[in-house]
């Protein structure tokens, strides 16, 4: 407990530059646009997986209610990301990130997997300087602490 050992203090940098670029471009509903076409990417590996998100409003991906769920797991990203510098606060909160997700019936570790491959099909399309290999070293660190007690 406590280790982050996934990625190094230069995947880290690389992680957090490349999120802050994301965000500071000029317009404001960026956050939303890259969460709604992971999303997209998402339900086309796994068609499936939409059935997780009726609650809010996933047939109309443009509806208030499915881009509040798209800023709600934006902003949880963003704060692990924040928290890359601190592993133990980190840790603590994937754990609670992962215990909201075991109370949602369905949501399995595969589905983190898909996810972490939408998101490397999405952000080199919005950045101009991804690094693949730093990005994807933080994020699956991410997404397999949050995900370590779904089943398969
Ligand atoms: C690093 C990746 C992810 C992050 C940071 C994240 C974050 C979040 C956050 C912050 C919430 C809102 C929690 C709440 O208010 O209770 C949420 C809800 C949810 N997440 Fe994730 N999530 C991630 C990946 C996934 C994946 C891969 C799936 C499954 C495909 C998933 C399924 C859900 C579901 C079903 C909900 C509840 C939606 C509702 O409100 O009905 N999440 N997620």
């Amino acid at each position: 407990d406590g280790e982050f050992a996934c990625c190094s203090t230069e995947d880290r940098q690389e992680m957090q530059a490349l999120w802050h670029e994301i965000w500071s471009a000029q317009f404001t509903g960026r956050r939303v646009q890259v969460a709604q076409s992971v999303f997209e990417d998402l339900f086309e590996r796994e068609p499936d997986a939409k059935n997780l998100f009726g609650r809010v409003n996933v047939e109309n991906i443009d509806s208030p209610e499915f881009k509040a769920h798209c800023i709600r797991v934006v902003n949880g990203l963003d704060t692990a990301i924040s928290l890359l510098d601190d592993p133990f606060t980190l840790i603590k909160q994937l754990d609670h990130l992962g215990k909201q997700h075991q109370n949602r019936d369905g949501v399995k570790k595969e589905h983190f997997e898909l996810m972490g491959r939408s998101f490397l099909k999405v952000m080199p399309q919005v950045s101009s300087c991804f690094n693949a290999a730093s990005w994807s070293r933080c994020f699956d660190g991410i997404a397999r602490r949050i995900s370590s007690h779904l089943s398969a």
